[in-house]
């Protein structure tokens, strides 16, 4: 089903995302001597994650605040589902909007049911469906409403605050959600949990969301599209993560992606998205010998110990097998295992950790699917890159710089700019 056909209903039913158009734009700063932004039409495509990335000064900020109009255009038409929306009343404009910067941008003095239901009760929302909406959200963040909706933000790890500052943006339901480095202010491994989470929240609201952050791998992670800036807000390339790590448009974009692009690639794929290895399970209590036997007709190495809820507790070899009458129960604190929503990337980093060449995968309420190894991995990798190689440019959104003089029906090489639109770069 196509994003833009999903019904808009009640404030449970989630709005898809509306497209943006960023229709030749362009940003001067009072005592600037050159545009921040020189001139730039972009499409941003319903329902889909579009990275804005460049080297720090280009102009990503602005592009992206010009969006809510947080900064005015000094040239130019943002255009919202269709609607021109340049000269709209910005605080109205605002309240269709979502915005999510670092740390959540929470008010200190307000709890997390208020921070999020800012937006509903300025729109006029009865209580009764402000407190629903919010815990509504906290459960989609995974934070437990009857434990997080009293807190203050102090009370929060910052991962938290940021998740709840995810949920206040998404409060009233809007079609569009910008995010200004959200993430920057985290520690690697919250950041990857909340990335996680970001693509967790996307498949089920299907916002149209531009993400502004200086880290490529990010990019690479949650964009559908990335779009590479240089100074000025000049597309350098407009294109999927995966046919940028295969194909940069030019020197710059290789720099940009630095080293290790095959390794880049893993960070496309998901645990979910390749076939796991069957395993053989037991259970403590079970006869070692019996469940040894039960191994050896699978040709397998391994045995998986389960508990009651099928959460793997200790995976154990045949020699260790062979050591003992009954499986215990027990806890191997250091198990290799990895969430199916984790990036292949992740699943080789725990995977390479535990030197067991394989992982145990996990799924909802951390029962165990399978097993994931390196070959897998490995396999997955060649097969992104035949396939981004091979892909179609049909769909390739519009990303070209117009100047501040040129019009969108010019081609862009007229407007001054060599690596102007996603056609021209292939
Ligand atoms: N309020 C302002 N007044 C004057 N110049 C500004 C203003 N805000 C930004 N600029 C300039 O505009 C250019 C683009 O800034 P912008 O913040 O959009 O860049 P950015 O790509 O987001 O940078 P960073 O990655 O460092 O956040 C920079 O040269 C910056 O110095």
């Amino acid at each position: 089903m196509s994003n833009t056909t999903v019904p808009v209903s009640d404030s449970s039913a989630e709005v898809a995302g509306a497209e943006i158009m960023i229709d030749q734009v362009v940003k001067r700063y009072p005592g600037q001597a050159k545009p921040a932004v020189e001139g730039i039409t972009l499409q941003i495509p319903a329902g889909k994650i579009v990275m804005l990335v460049g080297p720090s000064g280009c102009g990503k900020t602005t592009t992206l605040k010009m969006i809510n109009r947080l900064i005015e255009p000094s040239e130019g038409r943002i255009v919202l589902g269709g609607e021109d929306v340049t000269n709209m009343n910005g605080d109205e404009l605002r309240r269709r909007i979502g915005y999510v910067i670092q740390a959540g941008g929470l008010f200190p003095h307000m709890t997390v049911a208020t921070n999020i239901g800012m937006v509903p009760k300025m729109l006029g929302w009865d209580k009764q469906r402000i407190a629903d909406r919010v815990d509504e959200l906290l459960d989609l963040i995974s934070l437990d409403p009857a434990v997080y909706r009293d807190r203050y933000p102090k009370e929060l790890s910052g991962g938290q605050q940021q998740r709840v500052g995810v949920a206040r943006a998404l409060a009233a339901n809007p079609p569009v959600l910008l995010m200004d480095e959200p993430f920057g202010a985290v520690d690697p491994i919250t950041r990857q949990r909340l990335q996680d989470e970001l693509i967790h929240i996307q498949s089920e609201v299907k916002k149209t969301i531009v993400f502004v952050t200086h880290d490529f791998d990010e990019a690479v992670k949650l964009g559908d599209w990335i779009v590479v800036f240089s100074e000025g807000a000049e597309i350098v390339q407009y294109d999927t993560p995966e046919r940028i790590l295969a194909e940069p448009a030019s020197e710059f974009v290789e720099s940009f992606i630095g080293s290790g692009a095959g390794l880049k690639q893993l960070t496309l794929a998901r645990v979910d998205d390749v076939e796991l290895h069957d395993c053989v399970r037991a259970r403590p209590g079970d006869n070692a010998k019996d469940t040894l036997r039960l191994v050896e007709e699978a040709r397998h190495e391994h045995v998986v110990v389960v508990d009651d809820r099928d959460r793997p507790r200790q995976w154990l070899t045949r020699r260790q097998l062979s050591r003992i009458n009954v499986i215990e129960e027990h806890t191997d604190p250091k198990l290799p295992i990895v969430g199916n929503r984790a990036t292949l990337n992740d699943a080789l980093d725990t995977m390479l950790v535990s030197s067991a060449g394989a992982a145990l995968v996990t799924g909802n309420r951390d029962k165990l699917l399978g097993v994931i190894d390196v070959e897998t991995v490995m396999t997955a990798i060649t097969a992104a890159r035949e396939a981004a190689a091979n892909a179609s440019d049909e769909d390739s959104p519009i990303g070209i710089n117009t100047g501040s003089i040129a019009t969108v029906d010019e081609p862009a090489g007229q407007s001054g700019n060599e690596t102007g639109s996603a056609e021209e770069l292939r």
